[in-house]
């Protein structure tokens, strides 16, 4: 499989500036065809939905401002396997890329949501093997069709808590708001489980844990 590297020409943001330290965050995300993968990530990159996105693999370079603090996000932009029986494949090197996973679906398409199923717990196992503090959101795009909707609310909000994901409804058709708060939320679980791990988590960190404990998961 070919990976487009797209340089910061197309996408680019702003670039790393002064003697800050440059936290990174790897971002890939996955699911099935036409769920709006890119769509999501251009909308993250660019604040626009463009309507059509063509199907090239990228990882994009996207400088952000969290906190005052600049983060760079990696994003990579999968694309689904076209053999039907493998489109909840994740390849090793995906699994040893990412410290974090935006498992997209249709909320109109319910094939995709047991894509999303597939997806988390292949990831799951490769946490456990791989030792990984890797974080995993689930997102509910196109909440814009809400005439069309084949997936509750509930069932994604369900399917986050059994395992102990993040869960967002959005649309990226219709709002940049919802989109960023996913790139975020998602940039600081990462944070907070590598601070647990290292044993350095702070106070919020750990009403966070507790919280994904109890259940408290958000929509947009
Ligand atoms: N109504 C609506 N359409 C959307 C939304 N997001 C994406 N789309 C449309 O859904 C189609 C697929 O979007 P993509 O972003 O290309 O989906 P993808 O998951 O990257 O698709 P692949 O590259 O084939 O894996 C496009 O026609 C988008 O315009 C949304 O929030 N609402």
């Amino acid at each position: 499989m070919v990976v487009q590297v797209k340089s910061r020409n197309r996408y680019s943001s702003k670039t790393m500036e002064g003697n800050q330290q440059k936290v990174e965050a790897n971002i890939l995300l996955l699911g099935a065809e036409n769920v709006g993968k890119s769509a999501l990530t251009v909308r993250f990159l660019t604040r626009r939905f463009i309507g059509e996105y063509g199907d090239i693999e990228s990882i994009y370079s996207h400088t952000d401002k969290i906190d005052g603090r600049e983060i760079c996000f990696n994003i990579w932009d999968s694309l689904c396997p076209q053999n039907a029986e493998e489109s909840g494949y994740i390849s090793d090197r995906q699994l040893q890329w990412a410290d974090g996973y935006i498992l997209v679906y249709s909320i109109c398409d319910r094939a995709s949501f047991n894509v999303v199923r597939q997806q988390v717990q292949c990831i799951r196992q490769a946490k456990q093997k791989l030792a990984s503090t890797a974080q995993i959101i689930i997102v509910g795009n196109k909440r814009d069709l809400q005439h069309r909707r084949t997936v509750s609310s509930e069932e994604g909000r369900l399917l986050a808590l059994s395992a102990d994901c993040g869960f967002f409804e959005v649309s990226a058709a219709e709002t940049y708001h919802g989109v960023l708060m996913v790139f975020h939320e998602l940039f600081e679980l990462i944070r907070e489980a590598k601070a647990l791990k290292k044993g350095t988590a702070g106070f919020k960190g750990i009403v966070r844990s507790m919280s994904a404990v109890f259940g408290r998961k958000r929509t947009e």
